[in-house]
């Protein structure tokens, strides 16, 4: 089905015209494939061997261990499948948007909504959210077809008042970028590279040091005060935080603080749209966090300005490059691609990331790697933020369309020449921000984003595919959006804990990848969903690698093959074929060998903390003994702990149970190595134990940050004492129960 909306496109399709965009299937596609070819017989080769070993082994205790590290094998070897499915179809491609104009007038280039969304001016700095819709604001697009609406969920004065700063500002900073062609957009990137200033530079960085002051004023005051307020219209705006007013109850809170048929900048140019919302609150309705916000922003903006593209964007992460929106348009404009194409995704990329990525904060598999390997089947998949949507694919498949309960919001509606301030729109646009509004629709279940999981991008992009939409990876050499990354470890953990519970809330539901995923996407694409969904599952076999072999070695137990049996070079290959092939896409890919270190022990760490506590936390909650919550990451750090982070050392700070499991893994290892040397020193077993010693040292020396913290630092990221003195009583709990049970 054509898509009105889009309508005005070029739709002939003659050779003549200039390419839009390019793609490329990667070198190493063959080369992969025969890797995995050798690599699934070595495993088979393995597998048969622990079934055989099973069958023939005499007691209970070593029938026991053989069957952990036969299932602990069988789940690796099923999540060994699954990442081959990223790895079948890799490709890269390549945009013009210097051709677009030849192929169409600029004066059709589609309207652009851009949702931003906030939550918390003092865990997300409301200078930041500033600057994100500056970015944006200022794109290389014709301005008057651009509309941002900011989301706040922390219903917040604070937020209102920078968003009112941020509209005065960009009068100015809008001519600047027009005038000076700078590439960073953001005003707080730009003035924080290094730049040669002229004059007008000079001029406008002073004008937003006072703005950054008076915002960050603000927030320090905890409300606007009077001398803060310049007009009558931000009065009556700010007047509606009463008494009465809290952030989990009051009304909806529209204001128009640009109108681009009416403001223009101090060059006489149009402005964009610029919108603040706040949706109705009530402690009796669920709000479905972020997704829940990005809903209503669809109503309200579909109200006001329709625009059949959409932007999503966190407030965090600014737009790096102002010709990211005509590299969307390159494929949404395309007319072969566009009755199928739902949204083009760019890739989540960080600022602020230390030299060696001490956190493995950048993810390079999920935001970089997997999705151009999923892009050459149906699409990479929605990652939240640095995402342009077709309006469209949030109202039904693309031949199956649910028109919305009022046909004022759909996305084939006209809107009415009418300025987005008349009281009629005003009206609509309220009527649909309200709590209830939702209440015997479709939203959140087939229409919009979806309902039901903490990783809200993740799961409505997976049922988008699901209902035969598909959607391309954009990743261009400059970054296109920057966001922050969490420089705490405990963050880290937290927001991965919450990813993994909200994977395992879209694993059960009866949308499940497995079943559902499967039979409507196909098998590999499919499978790249189900790999996400289990990544739980990661659990098992990594408890038992990280405590069996090891308590075994601690009791002279062998349970792995001798150093003279051929089935011990097996275990080698297993060992160096996986991790290998992922240190060299890594390096393809850009990366380098310290930071694939990081990463790789980052997984671990993340397994045995975050992966263990979502599991747990999901099982209570199923119990009825716990809820979720959708814990925000902290984007604001104190000095000490950026310090800290600059130099790379671990910040264990506060004493969170997550760190225990870790803690004891590391020192069950360091034991059972020490224990496993002396015994190869004294030549006893040491054929038998060579292979557990082994792997006993690489953990060790993966862990080398966390006895530092236990043992040598004294700063505020050392170990907490509490932390160190449990884990140590798990650790001898653990042997005695071990000695006397396993391996008497
Ligand atoms: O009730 C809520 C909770 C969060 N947010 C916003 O959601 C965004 C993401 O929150 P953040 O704490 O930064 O989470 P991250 O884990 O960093 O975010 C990643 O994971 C989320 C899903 O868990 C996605 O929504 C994000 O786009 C993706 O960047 C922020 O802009 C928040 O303001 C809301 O608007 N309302
Ligand atoms: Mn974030």
């Amino acid at each position: 089905m054509e898509d009105l909306r889009l309508r005005g496109f070029n739709t002939s399709s003659t050779t003549s015209t200039p390419p839009l965009h390019t793609l490329r299937h990667a070198r190493r596609t063959t080369l992969n494939r025969v890797f995995m070819a050798v690599y699934t017989c070595a495993i088979l080769a393995h597998l048969y061997h622990h079934a055989h070993k099973l069958i023939e082994s005499t007691t209970l205790a070593s029938f026991f261990i053989t069957l952990s590290l036969f299932i602990s094998d069988i789940i690796l070897a099923i999540i060994w499948v699954m990442q081959q499915c990223f790895r079948v179809a890799i490709v890269y491609r390549s945009e013009f948007p210097e051709n677009l104009e030849k192929v169409m007038k600029k004066s059709d280039f589609p309207a652009l909504d851009v949702f931003i969304c906030t939550a918390d001016p003092y865990k997300e700095p409301p200078i930041r959210l500033v600057s994100t819709a500056l970015s944006v604001m200022a794109y290389d697009y014709p301005t008057e077809k651009i509309s941002v609406y900011v989301s706040d969920d922390g219903g917040s004065q604070l937020t209102l008042f920078a968003c009112m700063e941020a509209a005065k500002f960009a009068s100015h900073w809008l001519p600047f970028c027009r005038k000076t062609n700078i590439i960073d957009r953001s005003p707080e990137a730009y003035f924080a590279s290094k730049h040669s200033w002229s004059s007008d530079a000079e001029k406008i960085k002073i004008m937003y040091e006072r703005m950054k002051v008076r915002v960050e004023n603000v927030l320090e005051l905890g409300k606007v005060s009077e001398e803060y307020i310049t007009d009558e219209s931000e009065r009556r705006a700010l007047s509606k935080w009463t008494d009465e007013f809290t952030h989990q109850d009051h009304s909806t809170i529209i204001k128009v603080l640009l109108e681009s048929s009416k403001n223009k900048d101090i060059t006489d140019h149009l402005m964009p749209n610029l919108i603040y919302l706040s949706r109705e609150k009530s402690k009796t309705s669920s709000h479905h966090f972020k997704a829940g916000a990005l809903n209503v922003l669809l109503r309200v903006s579909a109200a006001m300005t329709n625009a059949p593209i959409i932007l999503t964007m966190d407030c965090d992460t600014y737009s790096n490059d102002p010709q990211t929106p005509l590299r969307a348009l390159c494929y949404l404009s395309n007319p072969q691609l566009q009755s199928k194409l739902g949204y083009v995704q760019f890739p989540q990329m960080f600022h602020g990331i230390n030299k060696n990525d001490t956190y493995g904060s950048e993810y390079k598999r999920a935001f970089q790697t997997n999705p151009m390997g999923m892009d050459g089947l149906l699409g990479p998949n929605y990652m939240g933020t640095g995402c342009y949507f077709n309006r469209r694919v949030f109202f039904g498949g693309p031949s199956t369309f649910i028109s919305p309960e009022i046909t004022e919001i759909s996305p084939y509606n006209i809107v009415a020449n009418k300025p987005i301030q008349s009281q009629q729109i005003l009206d609509l646009a309220h009527k649909v921000a309200g709590c209830s509004y939702e209440n015997n629709t479709k939203w959140g279940f087939e229409m919009g984003f979806n309902y039901g999981s903490l990783v809200e991008d993740f799961y409505t992009g997976y049922r988008q595919k699901c209902d035969g939409w598909r959607s391309i990876f954009c990743n261009p050499k400059r970054p296109a959006f920057l966001g922050n990354a969490p420089i705490s470890l405990i963050d880290g953990l937290n927001q991965c804990q919450r990813w993994v519970i909200g994977a395992m809330q879209v694993e059960f539901s009866k949308y499940s990848p497995i079943t559902f995923g499967t039979r409507s996407m196909g098998l590999i694409m499919g499978l790249t969903y189900t790999y996400y969904i289990l990544l739980p599952n990661w659990l098992i076999p990594y408890i038992i690698y990280a405590f069996l072999p090891q308590l075994a070695l601690l009791n002279e137990v062998s349970i792995f093959p001798k150093l003279s049996e051929p089935w011990f070079f097996l275990y080698v290959f297993l060992f160096l074929g996986a991790y290998g092939s992922d240190l060299l896409e890594f390096i393809v890919e850009g990366g380098t060998v310290q930071r694939w270190w990081n990463d790789q022990r980052m997984w671990t760490i993340r397994v045995l903390s975050s992966y263990l506590f979502a599991f747990l936390e999901y099982f209570l909650k199923c119990l009825g003994i716990s809820t979720y919550g959708f814990s925000l990451t902290n984007k604001v750090v104190d000095d000490e702990q950026s310090k800290r982070y600059d130099q790379g050392v671990f910040d264990f700070g506060v004493p969170s149970p997550m760190f225990v499991p870790i803690t004891v893994a590391a020192i069950i290892n360091l034991v059972s190595f020490f224990m496993g040397l002396m015994q190869v020193l004294k030549g006893s077993n040491s054929e038998e134990l060579f292979l557990q010693m082994s792997m006993a040292g690489f953990v060790v020396v993966n862990c080398m940050p966390i006895y530092e913290a236990v043992v040598l630092r004294r700063d505020k990221g050392r170990m907490p004492v509490k932390i160190t003195t449990i884990s140590t009583c798990l650790v001898l709990t653990l042997y005695v129960l071990a000695s006397q049970v396993l391996f008497i």
